[in-house]
């Protein structure tokens, strides 16, 4: 029996795929989309042009901009049996299972200019990035009116991405520093490599399915406390140091003595600052200043001290936890909202995948009984 060279636990150090959409080097903290530092991006540019940036490879005039923000304005637009379908989940469904349910239905009901919605060419699959990154933003929002007993607010085309959300979640025009905060935080979300949901949406991508199919499964994969639903859990666990009036260091050491791990901390790839936690934080600062918020200041102590105590550096869901609850923002819509922004990541990397396609199929180091192994009959078992 030949047995393999054993895999690294996780796939940790892997290279799995040729990729132009994001290059990351975890030593020097360095996050770049089509080579173009995180840092430039996040205080200069929108979700929208960073959007146009990982789909078609290159800024954008300002011309090929105005048209690319107009299409996604005009993709945001639900089929009633989505919106029938938010209307009938079991009362205590998360927005994250209903986002995953939604976008797979979503696939049964394309819209007037795809030719096929199982394509899986490139024209295809760009008409429906636009239309999915509408799409997933307008469901968030819409679920989240109808569980509370609110009407569905009509999305506005004449708003930013960022803005429509707000406006389509609480039904009134947001103010210039929540959308503005709410754009960066979509910045900063919209690309990782190879992160486990992104690789997903490429393995499903691989088989010829189609990007309805992928996102749905990155989706899946997203929502694990270990990757996106992170965000969702740090909040959990300020809300429980609060709830219990304890102190916040004191109980994240108590926590480490059990072998529990901190929410919002570590990274397979960074071994320094993870370079969107650094903008994550200083909006988190800034929104506590405006708002007199206790969340920052009990988030930075639980950071300085893992740093020293652990050489654990937070990443980008630590600080996401405390800025969208400054926002006003429910904690269940943390992780969804993640999925708001990483579907221009996906699907870039599901175009990517398709255009240059071969089935992903690794293999095991077989760890099993040893071949031969017999076969007993059942009667003598
Ligand atoms: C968008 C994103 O996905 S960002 C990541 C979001 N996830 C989280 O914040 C969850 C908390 N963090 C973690 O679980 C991990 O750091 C991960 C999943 C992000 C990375 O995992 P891995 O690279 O597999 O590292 P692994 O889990 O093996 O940790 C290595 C060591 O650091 C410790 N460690 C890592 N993260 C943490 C943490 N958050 N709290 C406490 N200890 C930790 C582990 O216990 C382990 O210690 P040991 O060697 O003594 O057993
Ligand atoms: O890259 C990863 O493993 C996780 C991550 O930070 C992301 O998906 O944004």
């Amino acid at each position: 029996m030949t047995t393999m060279t054993a895999a690294p636990k996780g796939l940790e150090g892997i290279i799995a795929a040729n990729s132009g959409i994001c290059w990351i080097d975890g030593d020097a903290g360095v996050l770049s989309y089509r080579g173009i530092d995180i840092h430039e991006l996040a205080p200069k540019s929108t979700f929208e042009e960073v959007t146009y940036l990982l789909w078609f490879g290159k800024l954008p005039s300002k011309s090929e901009l105005a048209d690319f923000a107009k299409s996604l304005a005009e993709a945001r637009s639900l089929p009633p049996a989505v919106i029938e379908f938010l209307k009938t989940v079991p009362k205590d469904a998360t927005p994250m299972e209903v986002l995953r349910t939604a976008v797979s239905l979503l696939s049964m009901y394309p819209e007037g200019n795809d030719p096929d919605e199982k394509s899986v060419m490139h024209d295809a699959n760009v008409i429906k990035a636009f239309r999915l990154t509408a799409q997933i933003a307008m469901i968030v929002a819409a679920f989240d009116r109808i569980r509370k007993g609110k009407p569905v607010v009509e999305a506005d085309k004449s708003l930013s991405h960022a803005a429509n959300f707000l406006w389509m979640l609480n039904g009134e025009k947001p103010t210039e520093t929540a959308i503005r905060t709410f754009d960066v935080a979509l910045i900063l979300h919209a690309d990782h490599e190879l992160n486990a949901s992104t690789f997903a949406a490429r393995v499903i991508a691989a088989t010829l399915a189609d990007m309805h199919s992928a996102i749905t499964g990155a989706i899946g994969a997203l929502k694990g406390p270990l990757h996106g639903g992170a965000n969702e859990a740090t909040m959990r666990l300020l809300y429980a140091i609060d709830k219990a009036g304890a102190d916040p260091v004191q109980y994240v050491k108590d926590m480490l003595a059990r072998k529990e791990k901190i929410s919002g901390f570590g990274h397979r790839v960074y071994k320094t600052e993870d370079p969107r936690a650094t903008h994550l934080r200083k909006m988190s600062e800034e929104l506590s200043k405006s708002t007199g918020s206790k969340w920052y200041g009990m988030s930075r102590e639980i950071e300085l001290f893992i740093k020293n105590e652990k050489k654990l550096n937070a990443n980008v869901d630590f600080y996401s936890a405390s800025t969208y609850t400054m926002l006003g923002i429910d904690i269940d819509l943390f992780t969804p909202i993640f999925a708001i922004s990483r579907i221009s990541g996906w699907a870039a990397h599901v175009i990517e995948q398709h255009d240059d396609n071969r089935l992903i199929r690794p293999r095991a180091d077989y760890i099993g009984p040893e071949y031969p192994a017999t076969y007993i009959p059942i009667d003598q078992r």
